[in-house]
């Protein structure tokens, strides 16, 4: 035996309906004894008491609206039969609709609608679906019959939620089927008393009518056929990831619930639990999906958690004084106080110095709890033992839930943290000793970056996103959206990651898009949909939009945009760099980034700051963690100045080989920066720091590389002007170095906290003579790497080896936030 019932969107339109007889046609069809339920057509019951309510008010457009639920009724019957069958429905049908009128001119002319009358009135919508229903499987030739469950099951006058009096019940169920054949047809929702008066079954109704004949049947299972593809890990409208659980217990089912997972009602379920019957939620419009199996207990679960759930709209309640600590009976008088006027207290928590108590509740019912409070502790406040009653509107719970976090470690402290870095302040939080629950309050605004980022912690076999936010396309901004490209589907497949580009900018025009700009089409994107940049707007939409995950990239060598890095800090928002602008400012700014970052507990990384890719910044964090001493930094730290030395020979014009250089995307977008040492100096600035030694711009020795003329030029274009003038000059730098056997080399060295960058020749003794392309060296000497320094060398510019390192630091946020 098998019971299904079918919810209101399933027997919402002919066509939905014409999908529910195929399915009992299958089942049919494999010989399974059944009993099906229905419930009124999706959106009936709603409109049924909307009438029923303008008839009691005495607004006669009820009527109007009446024909309208009567049409459809019709509509759905020409839909289903073949004209020469419908009549005898339609005389059923417009049978069910006399009454009713009938029924509604008495509640307009005595202008009152009792929960008796209403239920009576509600009946309908199952009955009238029902009954079309029955007649469309009787026309197929399949042996069905109409049940009427007032007939069945049994109540007391509780109108509008009806307690069940299963003895009667079950009796008469067992009767009835043991009477007929035919496949029994039952209206959901509705029952009677023993006088015969209708009443329904209140909150999930025709579930409970489900359980209670599965109960009553001793069903093998039943089937509760809904418009979605069972219960899922979250809900899927706040949470793209959320994905179905295939199977959960009975209690996880009723946590989820209460916070608001709305596919079933566990507690109308429980008949079918007591008696430890599966219940399977199947998926009306996807009948390939397997279903989420309910049971009694936990079976073993992949995941530390079977799935969150959220109440999006609450408000917390303090209640605190001195007078409270180790005073017995506050809390019992908190709480009857609030159950005298019918206020429900969602979640509860306590700290053990018992200096207050908070929970929270419906924020409807916030002025009339502090009302209520007020008067139940008058005499407290009064004196001083209480001295707040305060409430926190605009919050939010979310329940993380699972069998699965009984007696296991880790489970808080994964929530915690997934929270802490995102920047989720968590107000209040609760655990209830049974372990199934973990709830916490937050603000409403963080509610959707929280569900996010929880979820993609705890089902790690999903993909996770960052939200990346790129500012600066030009050569490393486009050459790394084209490495996201590329590894699309690598990072899919083998870190579970989608690097989501949620916005782009250049100097023209910007694009927000939190569900990603594709990027293999990111140019023609930002061309079609972007609209004029404005930078303080698009970080103050960022901050908004408040993203879990969230990485702002720069990639341009604004000056200005530093000023904003503090700010994404400050909103938790991760940074990562090519730009040195805001590491070789002023140290107080550098300084303050540094602890805004460690304070807020994101990322600002940089690596690419000096040596493009080369693991240089972080060979030096890991040596300063670990306690070393940098006694000498010794550096080539220009990749343009490397390979121009590397390159520049007899018969190569230097502004030729300047030129090939900016070519190769080794310059910075003004090579003057290069050739001038600015860049170099801004690079063992940057080193220095890293390395505990706070100096300023102005402490760092720049010998002059260029002659005036080119040192001088006012534009990009005159410099190169310049640079061809002053052929000489370079030629003569190389044959005199060439002469004494050496090369031509432009070094940074700090020691003794002091920086130098100065043009220097030397021989094929010194580590640094052998070098080409556009090689970086960096040697350390510090207390553990003393008579042989460390040294890191490679090619340390480039579009490739820097978007490769941004791309690197990208990701060590991703293993960051986990
Ligand atoms: N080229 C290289 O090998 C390396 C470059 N870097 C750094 O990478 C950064 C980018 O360099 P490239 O891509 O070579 O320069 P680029 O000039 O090709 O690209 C920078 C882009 O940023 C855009 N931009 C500038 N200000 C902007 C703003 N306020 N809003 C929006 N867009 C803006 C520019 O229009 C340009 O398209 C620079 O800070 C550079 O120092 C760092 C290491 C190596
Ligand atoms: N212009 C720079 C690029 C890296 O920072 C260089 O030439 O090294
Ligand atoms: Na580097």
């Amino acid at each position: 035996m098998k019971v299904l019932k079918f919810g209101g969107t399933s027997v919402g339109t002919v066509d939905t309906i014409k999908q529910v007889i195929s399915i009992l046609e299958n089942n049919l069809a494999q010989g399974e004894r059944m009993a099906v339920i229905f419930s009124a057509m999706g959106g009936v019951t709603n409109r049924l008491i909307e009438i029923g309510r303008m008839a009691s008010a005495g607004q006669a457009e009820y009527l109007e609206l009446l024909k309208a639920v009567e049409e459809r009724h019709f509509a759905t019957i020409r839909g289903l039969l073949n004209v020469k069958n419908q009549s005898t429905t339609f005389a059923a049908v417009k049978g069910l609709f006399n009454e009713l009128e009938d029924l509604l001119r008495g509640v307009s002319l005595i202008r009152e609608l009792t929960p008796r009358t209403l239920d009576l009135i509600m009946s309908f919508g199952e009955r009238l679906s029902t009954t079309i229903i029955t007649e469309a499987l009787k026309h197929r030739g399949i042996a069905t019959e109409y049940c009427d469950a007032r007939s069945l099951i049994r109540t007391n006058d509780h109108f509008g939620l009806a307690e069940v009096d299963f003895e009667i019940t079950n009796r008469q169920i067992l009767e009835y089927f043991a009477k007929t054949s035919a496949l029994p047809c039952v209206t959901g929702f509705v029952a009677s008393t023993a006088d015969g008066i209708t009443t329904t079954l209140g909150r999930g109704g025709s579930d409970y009518t489900a359980s209670i004949f599965g109960a009553a049947l001793d069903a093998e299972v039943i089937e509760i056929w809904t418009d979605v593809d069972g219960m899922m890990t979250a809900d899927p409208r706040k949470v793209p990831n959320a994905f179905t659980i295939p199977s959960i217990s009975y209690a996880e089912a009723m946590e989820l619930s209460h916070f608001g997972a709305k596919v079933i009602y566990p507690p109308s379920l429980q008949p079918a639990f007591a008696k430890n019957i599966l219940i399977k939620v199947l998926n009306t419009f996807n009948t390939a999906f397997e279903g989420t199996l309910v049971h009694r207990s936990a079976n073993g679960k992949e995941y530390a958690i079977t799935g969150i759930s959220s109440i999006d709209d609450v408000a917390l309640v303090n209640i605190q004084g001195s007078g409270m600590i180790g005073v017995a009976g506050i809390s019992a008088r908190l709480f009857t106080a609030l159950s005298d006027h019918r206020i429900s207290v969602i979640l509860i928590s306590q700290a053990s110095s018992e200096h207050s108590i908070c929970f929270t509740i419906d924020p409807r019912n916030a002025d009339r709890a502090r009302e209520v409070l007020q008067k139940a502790f008058e005499a407290e406040i009064a004196v001083g033992d209480i001295d707040s009653i305060s409430i926190e509107k605009n919050l939010s719970i979310i329940a993380i839930v699972g069998e699965g976090m009984k007696k296991s470690t880790g489970v808080s402290g994964k929530l915690f943290s997934v929270l802490g870095k995102n920047g989720i302040n968590v107000i209040a939080t609760a655990q209830g000793s049974s372990e199934l629950n973990i709830s916490v309050v937050l603000s409403k605004n963080d509610l959707s970056k929280a569900l996010n980022a929880i979820h993609g912690v705890f089902f790690q076999s999903e993909t996770r996103s960052l939200n990346l936010f790129i500012v600066g396309v030009g050569l490393i901004g486009g050459t790394l959206l084209e490495q996201i490209r590329n590894q699309t589907t690598y990072l899919r497949d083998e870190k579970f990651l989608k690097l989501n580009v949620a916005g782009l900018t250049n100097t023209k025009k910007m694009l927000l898009e939190p569900d990603g700009i594709d990027p293999t089409r990111w140019r023609d994107e930002l061309d079609e949909l972007g609209v004029k940049t404005s930078l303080p707007a698009f970080v103050q939409r960022i901050i908004e939009l408040n993203l879990p995950n969230s990485v702002f990239v720069d990639c341009t060598s604004d000056k200005d945009i530093v000023y904003y890095y503090g700010d994404l800090l400050d909103a938790n928002i991760s940074v990562v760099t090519p730009n040195k602008v805001a590491n070789s400012g002023r140290y107080a700014e550098y300084l303050q980034l540094q602890r805004m970052a460690l304070h807020r507990g994101v990322k600002f990384l940089y690596e690419t700051n000096v040596g493009a890719g080369l693991p240089i910044i972080n060979t030096i964090q890991g040596l300063m963690a670990s306690g070393d001493k940098f006694l000498k930094i010794e550096a080539i730290l220009s990749g343009t100045l490397s390979y121009i030395f590397n390159t520049f020979g007899p018969g190569v014009r230097f502004v030729d080989v300047v030129r090939e250089a900016k070519a190769k995307g080794y310059t910075e977008p003004d090579p003057r920066d290069d050739l001038s040492g600015t860049d170099v100096a801004r690079k063992i600035l940057i080193l220095a720091r890293e390395v505990g030694v706070p100096l300023e711009p102005e402490d760092i020795a720049i010998a002059q590389l260029l002659p005036d003329n080119c040192q001088q030029a006012p534009s990009i274009e005159a410099f190169f002007a310049e640079l061809e003038a002053s052929n000489d000059y370079f030629e003569k730098l190389l044959t005199d170095a060439q002469a004494q056997g050496e090369v031509l080399r432009y070094i940074a060295t700090l020691e003794n906290d002091r920086a130098t960058v100065e043009l220097r020749t030397v021989g094929p003794q010194h580590p640094f003579y052998t070098l080409s392309g556009s090689d970086n060296i960096v040697s350390f000497t510090t207390e553990r790497y003393k008579d042989r320094p460390l040294v890191v060398k490679g090619p340390g510019a480039g579009a490739e080896v820097t978007a490769s390192g941004v791309f690197a630091d990208i990701m060590s946020i991703s293993s960051y936030l986990g």
